[in-house]
């Protein structure tokens, strides 16, 4: 049994987490971190007498091998290299890391020939979005991505997003995009940018995790969406980095890196 620890098991995605090691064989859920929590009895949670429930990253003793994290971006830095340096393999879903923290990060690992992931997106029609996005924008170098949320969404732009400018951007031909006299006459109108390419975030209730990139060129266009109406679509993925993770050298980023 490969024991796994889930961070932010109260959460949407946690919950999900929870569920997905309970009901998967050859894993077993050891111990559950938040730092709201009113009690630290599993049974508060439904859960079995054997997972630890923690309130604390600084009181976290436990012998899991892997760290499932859905929590903050605030908290993600923390608690993967909480994880790493206490040997445990992390599976990270929270967004919001910083290169500098991700290339810190994996120099942690390397160091204690670790393996991790961190996918910024574990649904299957988001890995292939950015795939197929990052071939378009070879010919297609004109691109603004828009990407839609639930209200509930506590960071923008959506990590999704942003790491499909960044695969963007690591190809498409330098160039200038858009009317170089352009102003807004609203603040933001014209969303963030991100070495040219502009992202825009709609948070509504009713959505769930949404994106579209929007390619332009001379008298045609290509729209490449990719919709999550469930969270349950990211739990095959992060049921495969639960099977290979312990099997990793490195800690790498993207799920299509274990697919
Ligand atoms: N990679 C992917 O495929 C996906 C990634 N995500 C990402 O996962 C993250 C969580 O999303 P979601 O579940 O919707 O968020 P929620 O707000 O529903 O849950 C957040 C969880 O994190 C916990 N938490 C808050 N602060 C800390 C902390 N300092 N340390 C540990 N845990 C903490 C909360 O506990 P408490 O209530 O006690 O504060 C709660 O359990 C987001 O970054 C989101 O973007 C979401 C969906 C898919
Ligand atoms: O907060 C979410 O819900 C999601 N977060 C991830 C992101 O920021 O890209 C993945 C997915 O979009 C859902």
């Amino acid at each position: 049994m490969t024991k796994v620890l889930v961070a932010g098991f109260t959460g949407a995605m946690g919950q999900q987490a929870v569920a997905l090691v309970n009901q998967t064989d050859g894993f077993e859920l050891t111990a559950v971190f938040a730092p709201g929590v009113t009690s630290t009895d599993p049974s508060a949670y439904g859960l079995p007498a054997t997972v630890t429930v923690f309130d604390q990253l600084s009181s976290i003793t436990t012998d899991a091998e892997i760290w499932v994290d859905f929590t903050l971006p605030e908290a993600v830095y923390p608690n993967t290299r909480f994880a790493i340096d206490h040997g445990i393999s992390p599976v990270i879903g929270t967004t919001g890391l910083t290169d500098e923290q991700v290339a810190d990060l994996q120099q942690r690992a390397a160091s204690q020939h670790l393996g991790g992931l961190i996918a910024p997106n574990f649904g299957l029609s988001a890995v292939l979005l950015m795939k197929f996005a990052q071939e378009a924008a070879a010919y297609f170098p004109d691109v603004e991505i828009i990407e839609m949320h639930h209200d509930n969404k506590k960071d923008a732009p959506s990590g999704t997003a942003l790491n499909t400018a960044k695969l963007i951007d690591a190809v498409r031909p330098a160039h200038q995009q858009g009317n170089p006299d352009e102003h807004e006459t609203l603040a933001h109108v014209r969303g963030g940018d991100y070495h040219g390419i502009k992202i825009h975030a709609v948070r509504l209730p009713g959505y769930v995790a949404h994106e579209q990139v929007l390619f332009g060129g001379a008298g045609e266009a290509l729209t490449i969406r990719q919709d999550s109406f469930d969270r349950s679509s990211f739990m095959k993925g992060v049921k495969v980095a639960l099977q290979k993770v312990r099997h990793l050298n490195e800690l790498v980023v993207g799920l299509e890196k274990v697919l």
